[in-house]
C-alpha cells in the first residue's frame, strides 16, 4: 500500500503549501508530491522576467510583477483543474493579494489606481470554475532567525541584497495573515518539527498528520 493510501488522502486532493520567503514551501512541495505521487505545481522564479527588476525598483516593477504572477497562477488554476486534482501547489493565490500586494500598496511602493485594477482582475479571475478552494493549506511556520539563514543560504542574489526590514514586515504580516484565513482549512506545521533535508523520512510523519487533519475536516464539513 502506497503512503497516500496508508493514510486515506484522496487520489484528487489539491494541497497548497503557503508562508513566507524562504520557510521552505519548495522542498516541502517536492518531497510531499514524491511522497504522495501527485503532480507539482511550482512558482516561476529563475524565468521570471521581473523579479530582479522588482527587487532593485519595487514602486516601478510592482504591477508588472502581480501581473505576471497572476497570469502564471491562473495557468496553474486551469492545469489542476483540467486534471481533476491530485496536485502538491507551491504557495496560494491568497499570499498574492493578502501578502505582496496589499504590503507594496500599504508601504506605497504600488500605486493605489494599480492596486485596484489588479485586485479587479484577481477578483473575476477567482469568480471562474478553475478557483475550487484547495483541500488543505499546509502553513509553514518558523521564528523569523531560522527563515533568514535559509534565505542566506540559498542565496538568490536579489534576495541577499534586500534590506532585512522587508522579511521582518513579511514574516508579521503571515503570522498576522494566517490567523484570519479561512478559505479552506489549514495545517500548520512548524519547520522544527520535521527536517526533510537531513532526514527525508520525516516525510511521512507530514503525510500522516495531512491524513488525520483531511479525514477530520470532511467529517466535520458533512
Ligand atoms: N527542512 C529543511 N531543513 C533545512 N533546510 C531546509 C529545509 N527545507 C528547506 N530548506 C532550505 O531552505 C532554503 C529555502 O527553501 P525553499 O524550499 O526554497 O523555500 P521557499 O520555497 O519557501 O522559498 C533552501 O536553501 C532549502 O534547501
Ligand atoms: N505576489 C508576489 N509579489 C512579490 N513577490 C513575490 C510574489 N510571489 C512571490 N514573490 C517573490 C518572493 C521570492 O523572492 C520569490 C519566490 O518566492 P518563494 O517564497 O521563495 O517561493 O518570488
Amino acid at each position: 500500500m502506497n503512503l497516500r493510501e496508508k493514510y486515506g488522502i484522496p487520489q484528487n486532493a489539491v494541497i497548497t503549501i503557503a508562508g513566507t520567503v524562504g520557510v521552505g514551501k519548495s522542498t516541502m512541495t517536492k518531497a510531499l508530491a514524491d511522497a504522495l505521487n501527485f503532480r507539482t505545481s511550482f512558482e516561476k522564479v529563475d524565468s521570471n522576467p521581473y523579479l530582479d527588476r522588482f527587487y532593485d525598483d519595487f514602486e516601478k516593477w510592482s504591477f508588472h510583477l502581480q501581473i505576471y504572477f497572476l497570469a502564471e497562477r491562473f495557468k496553474e488554476q486551469k492545469r489542476i483543474f483540467e486534471y481533476g486534482g491530485g496536485f502538491i501547489q507551491d504557495r496560494s493565490i491568497y499570499e498574492d493579494t493578502g501578502i505582496f500586494a496589499k504590503m507594496h500598496v500599504e508601504k506605497g511602493t504600488m500605486n493605489l489606481t494599480d492596486y485596484e485594477t489588479y485586485t479587479s482582475l484577481f477578483d473575476a479571475m477567482v469568480m471562474t470554475p478553475y478557483f475550487p478552494h484547495p483541500d488543505l493549506l499546509i502553513y509553514l511556520d518558523g521564528s523569523i532567525e531560522d527563515i533568514l539563514s535559509r534565505i542566506q543560504e540559498r542565496g538568490r542574489p536579489m534576495e541577499q541584497s534586500t534590506p532585512v526590514e522587508y522579511w521582518y514586515e513579511m514574516h508579521e504580516r503571515y503570522e498576522n495573515w494566517i490567523n484570519t484565513f479561512n478559505a479552506c482549512p489549514v495545517l500548520r506545521l512548524n519547520i522544527n518539527d520535521y527536517d526533510l533535508m537531513k532526514n527525508p523520512d520525516t516525510v511521512e510523519q507530514v503525510v500522516e498528520r495531512v491524513g488525520h487533519f483531511i479525514q477530520q475536516t470532511s467529517v466535520l464539513r458533512k
